[in-house]
């Protein structure tokens, strides 16, 4: 019998990630985007991409679609651009630059650590993309992905929608890294001791706390959340727990939503007229921290810390404080190294013993 073996030149040569490396796990740290530049152009394109994904705008795209490319795109770009002006700075947007380094900072963590588990930041719209990402680190042979998007409370129209770039990757890739993904920590202990830490902070550098802490979430159509969504749930239980972790009583705290976008309802309260109704009703002093934005951006520092603060001093109100959001605090790159943690136990030798001590 002849036996003899293929000739050398039909093995196809070993795909890098086919190859095996230990510990080959890697972080995409992913975050919503935002514009490349803050200009009319620039605006256009981000929100063409923004507001053309079925998870962010739930109509159907035959009626959706003419609105947006017929109005909106020709309205709205110019005066967001505006707004993006007010709070870019020489390294860019906001929302970019802290994305950016939290990612740095946990992918240090993890060297020191002794882990070779690179983390990139990833947008959902414009760049780095998703896709991109997950496109890199399977060229480099990372064989296992833990998705992490930066959305504390589960959203179809946020989390969902990260989930389906990553999918619409995997249904176009021919071999793929295994995946996991992190739905929410909207009640991890290290999420709510870091915004309590926040709070703690900034009512020792101001000597005192305002009379009204209002916990603002970024707000998504009320019928969503009559379809299922978890979000608002999600949200209310972030905020009690804060509420508990400071001894707030409830008379001294409000929980609302805010960025509302379009004629529908939306979830209610609405933070502006929250702080007015505030403000006409003899409250002196408020701050406010908005917990679902992990990264500061032109959702908090804009529409919140310019023009809340401007309603709320314009309605009779005294004193407004903003709470920025965790950033580059060292207690949430803690929470984001124990998420990792706990969600790689079983991709990583000794983090399983860890979890279960
Ligand atoms: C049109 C519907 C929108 C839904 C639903 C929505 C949900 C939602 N968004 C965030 C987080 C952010 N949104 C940001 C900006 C922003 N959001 C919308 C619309 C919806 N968001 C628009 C049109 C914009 C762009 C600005 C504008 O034109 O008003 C941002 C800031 C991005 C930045 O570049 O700084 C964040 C962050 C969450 C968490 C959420 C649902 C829970
Ligand atoms: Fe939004
Ligand atoms: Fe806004």
């Amino acid at each position: 019998m002849n036996a003899s073996p293929l000739p050398h030149q039909a093995l196809a040569p070993l795909h890098p990630a086919a190859q095996p490396a230990p510990r080959s796990v890697a972080i995409v740290l992913c975050n919503l985007g935002t514009p490349d530049a803050p200009t009319p152009k620039a605006l256009r394109r981000y929100l063409a991409q923004f507001l053309s994904d079925r998870r962010v705008v739930e109509i159907p795209p035959l009626f959706w679609l003419p609105i947006l490319h017929g109005i909106i795109l020709r309205v709205r770009p110019r005066k967001a651009a505006a707004k993006y002006a007010s709070v870019w700075s020489e390294a860019g947007s906001p929302l970019a630059v802290w994305t950016q380094r939290q990612a740095e900072l946990l992918g240090q963590r993890l060297q020191q650590a002794g882990l070779d588990i690179p983390v990139l930041p990833a947008m959902r719209y414009g760049q780095p993309a998703i896709e991109r990402q997950l496109q890199a680190l399977h060229a480099q042979g990372r064989q296992r992905v833990l998705l992490l998007p930066l959305y504390p409370q589960y959203c179809a129209a946020t989390t969902a929608s990260v989930f389906d770039a990553a999918t619409l990757w995997l249904q176009r890739a021919r071999s793929f890294p295994e995946l996991r993904l992190v739905n929410d920590y909207h009640d991890h202990p290290g999420y709510i001791g870091a915004l309590a830490d926040s709070v703690r902070q900034h009512w020792q550098q101001q000597g005192k706390a305002a009379e009204h802490l209002v916990i603002s979430f970024h707000g998504i159509p009320a019928r969503n959340v009559q379809l299922g969504d978890p979000y608002a749930d999600q949200c209310q239980r972030t905020a009690q727990l804060l509420a508990q972790a400071l001894q707030l009583p409830p008379e001294r705290l409000s929980v609302t939503f805010q960025s509302r976008f379009g004629p529908a309802q939306w979830l209610q309260p609405y933070t502006e007229p929250t702080l007015q109704a505030l403000a006409k009703a003899g409250t002196r002093s408020v701050e406010v921290i908005c917990p679902g934005f992990a990264s500061d951006c032109l959702e908090t520092l804009e529409e919140i810390s310019m023009e809340a603060r401007e309603a709320f001093l314009e309605a009779g109100g005294q004193e407004f404080a903003y709470i920025p959001c965790l950033n580059d605090r060292t207690s949430h790159i803690d929470l984001l190294e124990q998420l990792v943690q706990q969600h790689v136990a079983g991709w990583v030798d000794g983090w399983v013993d860890m979890q279960q001590k």
